[in-house]
């Protein structure tokens, strides 16, 4: 039986650019970069997570604008990650790295040069066309 996961992830969008994240070395997928979000706990929604896990791991307070398609992806036989991505800005706060090695606010243009974590290229795929389709740019 496959263990599925579910995780939010958010694309938290400023001017143009979006906030990425780099996985530490201690965590699973060493220095990937990501949309930062975590796991959905029991009797939590997918956004009250989102919430939680952005002030945890961040320090920063989101608004969430918009949810985008879920991307399921496995990277062992027996588990799989159903990714949940929404679309988000910022309400302010510090920005505190207190899990990430490292954060950008990176250029949509420039986000496929960092080195994303698989499951998330699909859901950064569509969230560029979104963005040029919206005329964003
Ligand atoms: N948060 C997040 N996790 C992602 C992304 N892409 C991707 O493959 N993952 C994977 C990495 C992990 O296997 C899993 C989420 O784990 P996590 O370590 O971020 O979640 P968490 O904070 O709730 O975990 P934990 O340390 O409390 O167990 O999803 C992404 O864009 N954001």
């Amino acid at each position: 039986m496959v263990k599925r996961i579910r995780v939010t992830c958010a694309i938290i969008l400023e001017e143009g650019k979006v906030l990425s994240a780099q996985r530490s070395e201690v965590m699973a997928l060493p220095l990937k970069w990501e949309f930062p979000g975590g796991k959905i706990e029991e009797n939590e929604s997918p956004e009250e997570c989102l919430i939680r896990e952005i002030k945890e791991e961040l320090n920063l307070e989101i608004e969430i604008i918009e949810r985008f398609q879920s991307n399921i992806h496995s990277y062992s036989p027996e588990k799989e990650i159903e990714l949940i991505p929404f679309l988000c800005r910022s309400l302010g706060g510090n920005l505190v790295l207190k899990e990430h090695l490292n954060v950008v606010w990176e250029d949509v243009g420039n986000l496929k040069l960092l080195d994303w974590a698989e499951a998330d290229i699909p859901i950064l795929n569509f969230f560029i066309e979104w963005f040029y389709h919206k005329g964003l740019c």
